[in-house]
C-alpha cells in the first residue's frame, strides 16, 4: 500500500498563536518561557494532525521562530561577528538579532538580509559566508524537537535543508561552493546523531536541482552525497520542489539516497521517467496536492494516474504535497464566514493531509473509481499575447519627460515614499470593529479620512516633494484589490506566513475578474484636495495582485492577469480623470513570478510586461507613470524592468552595493547594458529595520548615488512602503532623508 507523508506543515498555527506570541514577546509583554510554551503547543498541534489524518510519518525540524533558513545557520554556527556578542546568556535572542536586528536583550544591530525563497512570497534570512568561514554543529534545537515528538508516540521523519541548497542560498563569498569541503562533515555528523534519535527516515531539501544549476553545481552533488549516503545511519529521502527537474533528474535518482521526492504539480510530465530511473531499493514520493494552491486536488485524475505505479511500486511508492504546506492556509475549517459552495471547493493544508488519505484508499486494489471533475475550456496562451502586443503609450519616454518636466515643476532629487504610512494599532481596530459591524461604514470613511489628512500634514512639514495618501484604507496592497473586484473569494483566516511574524492573506482568484466600482479614486481625490503638492495615485499592478494571490488552475495564468489589467486600466483612466496627474503602479512581485527555469522567462514576460503596459497604455503624455519593486537582484531582468516603460522607477536599495545601480546606471563592463533609461529612485535606507538612519550616512549615500546615476534621473525614496513601522520612527528618518537632501541639492547647485 502507498504510504503518505508531507514535506512540511505551517508554523503559525491555526489562528497565528505564533505569530501573536512572538510580537508580544519583541514588545516585552510576555517572558521567553511563554513565548517557548507557545511554540511548543504549535507543534505539537502540527504533529497531532499529521498522526491523526494517517500519515505513516510526521516531519520534525519544519518548525522555526522565525525562519528555517536561519535555523540552518545557528545549526552550523553561520554567525557573522556583529551578533556573537552577549550570545551565550540568550541563544533565542541572539537569533532575533540575527533575523530582525534586535531583541528584548543585547545591543541593537543591523540585521541579516533577507530575500525571496524561489518562486514564492516568502522570505528567508540570507546566510551570511566569509572567506574563511568555519562551521560548528549545535544540533540541540532540532534534536530537542525530535525527542519531543517522539516523547509524543510520533514516528518521526526529521528534515533538513542539504548542504548545496544551503551553500547555494548564502552570500559574502564569490565561489560558496568552495566552503563545501568545511561544512560537509558537519552534515555527517548531524546525521549520525539523528540516526541514534532513532531517526529512521531524514528528509533532505535540494530544491536547487530544480534550477538550470552551473556545472560546477550539478558535479558536487555525487560526491557531496557519497559522502552523506554513507554517513547515514538513517535512510534520506532527497526531496526537490517548485521545478522540473530535467537534465538532473538522472543525477538525482543516481545519487546513494533511499529515496527521491519530485514535484509532480510542476512537473507532471516527469512522473513517468521518474519511474523509470527509480532504483529497486528507492523509494518514490510523488507530490501530487499542490502545496502552492488553496483548490481541493482533482483526485479522480491521479488515481487514474497512479494506479500503474501504485501496482508497480506497492509500498514503496510515497504520497505527499507538492511542497512544504508552508505556503498555504492552515485549517479550512476555521474559516467560519465562507458560504458553503465556495468552501466545498477548498483545501487549506490540514485538508491537504485528508486528501491524501483519501487518495492513498483510492488507490488499494479494487476501490471504487473517483468520480472525474469536468475540465474547462480556456483559450490558448499565444491568444493572450497577441492581444497584449501593441500596448506602448503614444510618446516615448523623452516626449513624455519634457511635457512631465514642465508641468510638475520639481526640485532636482525629488524626494516621495513608497506609498504606505504607518498602519497603526487604532487603524487595525477601528477596521476590525467596521469588519464586525460594530460601527458603521460612515464611522469608517471618517476614520480614513482622518488618516489620510494627518498624513498628508506630516508630508507638508516634513517637506517633501511628491506626497502619497498612505494606504490606510488597505489591510493589504493586494488583499484590499481583491476585495474591490468581482471575481474574487476572500477569505476570513487564508493566512500564509511572508517572512518571521508576518503573514498575508493573499485572495483567492475564482471566476473572471471585472471591476464594479472604482477602488481607489475616493481617496486619492480626497487626499489631493488636501495639498497643492502632487500626491500620487497608488495602485497594485496586475502581475502582483496575480503572484500574491491564488490563482485558478483551469486557465492560464497570463488570462486573468489581463483580465485584471483590464480593471486596473479603468482605475487608472478614473484616476486621471479625476485630476491625479501621478499614478504609481507598484510591481513588487514581478521579479518572484519568473520561471525558475530560464527556458520559460520570454514567454513570462511577454505577457506580464504586456499587461503591465497595457494599464497605462491610454494616459496622457503629461501623466507621470511610476513603478516600484523590491528585493534588488534586478539585474537579470533589467531588460523586463525598462521595457514596463515606466516614467519613474523606485527600488529597494539599501542594503545591496553599488553593482545593482551599476547595472541601472547601464555602462556597466560586465553585462554591457544600457541600463535604465528612465527616471530612478534607489532606496537611500532600509525600511526592514526599525533603526532610524543617521544624517550623515544619507548624505553620502546620495553622493554615492550621483556618481552612478545623472542629477536629472534620480529621485530620493526609502526602499519601500512604510506601513510595518511606527510614526515616530517614520518621522524622524523621513525628516534625515528630507535634510539629506537638501544638504545634496546645495552641493549640486
Ligand atoms: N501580499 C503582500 N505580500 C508582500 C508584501 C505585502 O505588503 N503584501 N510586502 C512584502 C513583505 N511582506 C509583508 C507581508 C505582510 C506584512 C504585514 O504587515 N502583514 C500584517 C497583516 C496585514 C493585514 O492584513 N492586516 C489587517 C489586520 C489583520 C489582523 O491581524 N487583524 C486582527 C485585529 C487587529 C489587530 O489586533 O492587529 C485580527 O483579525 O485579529 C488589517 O490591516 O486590517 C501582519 O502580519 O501583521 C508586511 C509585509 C512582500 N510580500
Ligand atoms: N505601495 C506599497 C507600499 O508602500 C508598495 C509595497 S511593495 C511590497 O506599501
Ligand atoms: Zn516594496
Amino acid at each position: 500500500m502507498a504510504q503518505t507523508h508531507i514535506l512540511g506543515y505551517p508554523r503559525i498555527g491555526a489562528r497565528r498563536e505564533l505569530k501573536r506570541a512572538q510580537e508580544a514577546y519583541w514588545k516585552g509583554s510576555i517572558d521567553q518561557q511563554a513565548l517557548l510554551a507557545v511554540g511548543s503547543q504549535v507543534r505539537s498541534q502540527n504533529w497531532r494532525a499529521q498522526q491523526s489524518a494517517g500519515l505513516a510519518l510526521t516531519t520534525v525540524g519544519d518548525f522555526a521562530w522565525y525562519d528555517q533558513v536561519l535555523n540552518h545557520s545557528l545549526l552550523f554556527g553561520v554567525v557573522p561577528e556583529r551578533f556573537a556578542r552577549g550570545a551565550a546568556d540568550n541563544k533565542l535572542d541572539q537569533y532575533f538579532r540575527l533575523a530582525r536586528g534586535r531583541a528584548p536583550s543585547g545591543e541593537p544591530v543591523a540585521a541579516s538580509a533577507m530575500t525571496k525563497w524561489f518562486d514564492t512570497n516568502y522570505h528567508y534570512l540570507v546566510p551570511e559566508f566569509t572567506a574563511d568561514q568555519e562551521f560548528t554543529l549545535d544540533p540541540e534545537w532540532l534534536l530537542a524537537e525530535v525527542r519531543e515528538a517522539q516523547q509524543l508516540g510520533h514516528n518521526v521523519k526529521p528534515v533538513i535543508i542539504g548542504p548545496l541548497t544551503y551553500l547555494w542560498l548564502g552570500r559574502g563569498v564569490d565561489n560558496a561552493l568552495s566552503l563545501l569541503p568545511r561544512l560537509l562533515p558537519r552534515y555527517q555528523e548531524l546525521l549520525a546523531k539523528l540516526a541514534s534519535a532513532a531517526a529512521q527516515w531524514v528528509q533532505i531539501d535540494e530544491p536547487i536541482l530544480g534550477l538550470d544549476l552551473p556545472v560546477q553545481w550539478r558535479d558536487a552533488f555525487a560526491p557531496t552525497y557519497e559522502v552523506l549516503g554513507k554517513a547515514s545511519g538513517s535512510k534520506l529521502l532527497l526531496a526537490t520542489y517548485f521545478s522540473p527537474l530535467r537534465e538532473n533528474l538522472p543525477l538525482a535518482f543516481d545519487l546513494p539516497v533511499d529515496g527521491v521526492h519530485i514535484d509532480a504539480v510542476r512537473a507532471p510530465a516527469e512522473l513517468v521517467p521518474a519511474v523509470k530511473a527509480l532504483r529497486d531499493n528507492q523509494v518514490l514520493s510523488v507530490g501530487v496536492i499542490n502545496g502552492r494552491n488553496v483548490w481541493r486536488t482533482d483526485l479522480a485524475r491521479w488515481q487514474q494516474q497512479l494506479q500503474p505505479v501504485a501496482e508497480k511500486l506497492g509500498d514503496r511508492l510515497w504520497l505527499s504535497a507538492s511542497c512544504s504546506l508552508l505556503h498555504t492556509p492552515v485549517d479550512l475549517e476555521t474559516e467560519t464566514t465562507l458560504p458553503a459552495a465556495q468552501k466545498t471547493r477548498l483545501a487549506y493544508s490540514r485538508q491537504k493531509l485528508t486528501e491524501l488519505g483519501s487518495l492513498q484508499q483510492a488507490l488499494q486494489p479494487g476501490a471504487g473509481r473517483l468520480e472525474a471533475v469536468t475540465a474547462t475550456e480556456s483559450r490558448p496562451q499565444a491568444e493572450i499575447v497577441a492581444e497584449l502586443a501593441d500596448t506602448w503609450r503614444a510618446q516615448k519616454y523623452p516626449e513624455r519627460a519634457e511635457v512631465q518636466k514642465h508641468r510638475w515643476q520639481l526640485p532636482p532629487l525629488p524626494t516621495t515614499t513608497i506609498g504606505s504610512f504607518p498602519q497603526t494599532d487604532v487603524l487595525r481596530l477601528v477596521r476590525k470593529q467596521f469588519r464586525n459591524r460594530e460601527i458603521s461604514a460612515q464611522d469608517y470613511h471618517d476614520h480614513l479620512r482622518a488618516e489620510i489628512a494627518e498624513a498628508i500634514r506630516r508630508q507638508e512639514i516634513l517637506g517633501l516633494d511628491v506626497l502619497v495618501h498612505g494606504e490606510a484604507e488597505r489591510n493589504d496592497m493586494v488583499e484590499y484589490f481583491g476585495e474591490q473586484l468581482d471575481g474574487f473569494i476572500h477569505t476570513g483566516n487564508g493566512w500564509v506566513q511572508s517572512y518571521g511574524s508576518r503573514c498575508v492573506k493573499p485572495p483567492i482568484i475564482a471566476g473572471d475578474i471585472s471591476r464594479p466600482n472604482p477602488m481607489t479614486v475616493q481617496w486619492s481625490q480626497y487626499a489631493q484636495s488636501l495639498s497643492k503638492k502632487p500626491v500620487k495615485g497608488m495602485l497594485t499592478g496586475p502581475v502582483t495582485i496575480l503572484n500574491w494571490s491564488f490563482p485558478r488552475e483551469d486557465i492560464p495564468r497570463a488570462e486573468s492577469c489581463l483580465q485584471i489589467a483590464r480593471a486596473l486600466r479603468q482605475e487608472v483612466q478614473d484616476l486621471e480623470a479625476a485630476g491625479i496627474g501621478i499614478i504609481q503602479i507598484d510591481e513588487p512581485a514581478l521579479r518572484e513570478g519568473v520561471p525558475l527555469r530560464e527556458s520559460e522567462h520570454r514567454e513570462y514576460f511577454d505577457w506580464a510586461v504586456g499587461c503591465f503596459r497595457y494599464c497605462c497604455s491610454e494616459v496622457q503624455a503629461e501623466t507621470q507613470i511610476h513603478t516600484h519593486m523590491c528585493y534588488s537582484n534586478f539585474n537579470a531582468i533589467l531588460d523586463a524592468i525598462v521595457a514596463l516603460d515606466a516614467d519613474v522607477i523606485t527600488i529597494e536599495s539599501a542594503r545591496s552595493d553599488l553593482r545593482l545601480l551599476q547595472a541601472f546606471a547601464g555602462g556597466s563592463a560586465l553585462d554591457n547594458q544600457g541600463g535604465y533609461p528612465n527616471e530612478i529612485g534607489p532606496g537611500i535606507y532600509d525600511i526592514h529595520s526599525p533603526n532610524v538612519p543617521e544624517r550623515p550616512e544619507l548624505v553620502s549615500r546620495l553622493r554615492q548615488l550621483l556618481e552612478v546615476i545623472p542629477q536629472e534621473k534620480l529621485w530620493v525614496n526609502p526602499d519601500c512602503g512604510l506601513k510595518t513601522r511606527s510614526w515616530s520612527e517614520v518621522g524622524a528618518a523621513l525628516l534625515n532623508m528630507v535634510e539629506a537632501t537638501r544638504t545634496v541639492r546645495a552641493e549640486i547647485a
